[in-house]
């Protein structure tokens, strides 16, 4: 995925918001990326015009090679239905649905008919093989977020947006989630585009990426099996808010 100098104006009354200024970036398959950034540096709108859910005001956006910006919206839709997932920090399940039937959404509103044993293979690489005919209301917020998850990638999608999935989560739940996220990039090649404010759910990426001001102020590539990745991304963050 790679976008070659994104701007994004939002129109405010008579004032302009230059929420991306230039941005151009490659995400490389089966790598981790994480977003990070002070609040207003353009984060989501990153996020939302890189998966097509929001469209650049110039620039482009290519996903696997095809080109999204410009797109119009019937191809947009059916791109996001077909190429990508999406997690979010409200889990987004369906209340009156059991964990399978939320798993199935994306391949009925795809027109497939859904095969019972993907759905449960789907929950069981969630570790939620269990569960599968509970609804979210008797599920923790950790499951919950798992089957948000299986549901994401039922599609199996090229590329999986995350905005702060770990957000509504517990220290201890954040980390078996972020762990399930560097397990799928490290035996199943996925890509992942995460937006956090935590340092250390940033650390389980492969490449950190600084916003400021709709650019990109910085960029930090990890090394797994450095113990102090938590810390030097705190410390370029407060830079960043100085
Ligand atoms: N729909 C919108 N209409 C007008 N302005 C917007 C809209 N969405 C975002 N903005 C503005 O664009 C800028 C970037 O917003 P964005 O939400 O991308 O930042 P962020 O880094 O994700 O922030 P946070 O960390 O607080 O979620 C901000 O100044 C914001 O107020």
């Amino acid at each position: 995925m790679e976008l070659r100098a994104v701007h994004k104006v939002y129109h405010r009354g008579s004032q302009a918001v230059q929420a991306l200024d230039g941005v151009s970036i490659r995400f490389v398959k089966g790598t981790f990326t994480a977003i990070m950034g002070p609040s207003g540096s353009g984060k989501s709108t990153l996020l939302h015009c890189a998966a097509g859910l929001d469209e650049p005001s110039s620039g482009q956006i290519f996903v696997v090679g095809e080109e999204i910006s410009g797109m119009d919206e019937h191809r947009r839709t059916a791109l996001r239905r077909d190429r990508v997932g999406f997690v979010f920090q409200a889990f987004n399940l369906v209340a009156s649905l059991t964990a399978a039937q939320n798993v199935e959404l994306p391949l009925r509103f795809a027109g497939r008919r859904p095969d019972p044993a993907e759905v449960i293979r789907a929950l069981a690489a969630v570790g939620l093989g269990e569960r599968t005919a509970h609804r979210p209301s008797e599920l923790s917020g950790g499951q919950q977020q798992r089957v948000a998850l299986a549901r994401a990638l039922i599609t199996r999608p090229d590329v999986l947006f995350a905005d702060e999935p770990t957000g509504a989560l517990d220290t201890q739940t954040s980390r078996e989630v972020l762990a399930l996220l560097r397990l799928l990039v490290d035996q199943q090649a996925q890509t992942i585009l995460m937006v956090t404010h935590d340092p250390v759910a940033a650390s389980y990426a492969d490449v950190v990426i600084f916003l400021k001001d709709g650019r990109i102020a910085d960029r930090m590539e990890l090394d797994q099996a450095d113990g102090s990745k938590p810390s030097r991304i705190a410390a370029q963050m407060a830079r960043l808010e100085a």
